[in-house]
């Protein structure tokens, strides 16, 4: 267990991520107590059965009282009004931070809401499954895992540290980057990756020759890794393709001028081509297994996941 950090935490959003957070605050003793805010009456009650907060409120706002520390960990494309709705409430010398997968356009929703004497640091835990709500989540999810905090400009150094200790303190590596560059990377090495399987899941339930019990029946590996990311959230993923369209749009054109080169060597035969592509991309899978990540490709810190063969 760490030192208790905050008095209060308030988590806005109790899906897959707000509700790890509250396992691990509670798991780690990092609050005495924990407000939890959610929109529906439903999973509030589920929330509260699942013991997760020492508080539990419809209202965010209400959740905001007096909190140290306000995290929001809801579809990105609801950050804007939630900030809009906390406001209000948010105690002067409080930290408010996010989890949201896209930084930029957060920040420009967030950002005009934050009260003077507020901290406002975005952030962004690279660690989830393709699963949602209460009950999915888990204390363990941001053990080992990166966060990106990206601080705006002028960000109390103090508060800084206070937030980055406090993802540490749930196994958590910290790194810092400006909003456009942590959006350029996202898209390529998560947003890109989830546009494909959703892709290639979509044209396999299209095809005509292969009925969809062939494709249920056959699955190798490799596709069944593709349905796993292909079932993420619909509302999440939905909201991230809109809130960072033009790093994904630029990825999106790399992805296929490349895919077209590689469709160019398959037509003309050209094995020398496939086979220096094949080679460079496997040197870089062993490079993340050498760096230590590749639970993060196999399970991504799921407990029940099937270890990778
Ligand atoms: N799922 C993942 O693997 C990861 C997700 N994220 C980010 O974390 C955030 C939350 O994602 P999850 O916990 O996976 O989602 P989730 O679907 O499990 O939970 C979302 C929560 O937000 C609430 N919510 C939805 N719409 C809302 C609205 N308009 N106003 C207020 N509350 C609303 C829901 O009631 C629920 O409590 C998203 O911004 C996502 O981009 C970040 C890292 C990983
Ligand atoms: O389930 C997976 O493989 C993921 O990639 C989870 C994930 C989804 C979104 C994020 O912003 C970060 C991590």
């Amino acid at each position: 267990m760490a030192d208790q950090q905050f008095d209060k935490i308030a988590l806005i959003g109790i899906g897959l991520i707000g509700s790890s957070l509250a396992r691990a605050v509670k798991a780690q003793g990092l609050a005495s107590s924990v407000a939890i805010a959610t929109r529906s009456e439903e999973t509030l009650e589920r929330a509260r059965e699942l013991e997760l907060g020492t508080e539990y409120h419809l209202d965010a706002a209400e959740a905001v009282r007096d909190a140290d520390l306000v995290i929001v960990s809801v579809p990105v494309g609801a950050s804007g009004s939630v900030a809009q709705q906390i406001a209000p409430n948010l105690k002067p010398g409080a930290i408010v931070t996010d989890v949201g997968s896209t930084k930029a356009s957060v920040v420009a929703q967030m950002l005009p809401h934050i009260p003077k004497g507020v901290h406002f640091i975005p952030g962004h835990p690279l660690a989830g499954t393709e699963h949602s709500g209460p009950d999915a989540g888990f204390a363990e999810l941001f053990r080992g895992r990166w966060c990106i905090l990206t601080p705006v400009h002028g960000t109390d150094k103090a508060a800084k540290r206070r937030l980055a200790t406090f993802w540490e303190a749930l196994g958590s590596k910290v790194d810092e980057m400006d909003t456009e560059h942590h959006d350029k990377v996202l898209a390529i090495v998560s947003h890109l990756p989830h546009i494909i399987a959703y892709n290639i899941v979509g044209t396999a339930d299209d095809l005509e020759t292969v009925t969809e019990s062939e494709v249920i029946k056959y699955s190798a590996s490799g596709f069944r890794d593709f349905t796993r990311l292909a079932a993420s959230d619909p509302t999440m993923w939905r909201d991230v393709c809109l809130h960072n369209k033009d790093a994904i749009l630029e990825m999106l054109a790399r992805f296929s001028e490349d895919l077209a080169y590689l469709q160019r060597a398959i037509r003309w035969g050209d094995g020398e081509k496939l086979f220096d592509l094949f080679t460079r991309t496997r040197a870089i899978r062993r490079s993340i297994i050498d760096a230590g990540q590749d639970t993060a490709a196999a399970n991504f810190g799921r407990p029940d996941a099937t270890p990778e063969k």
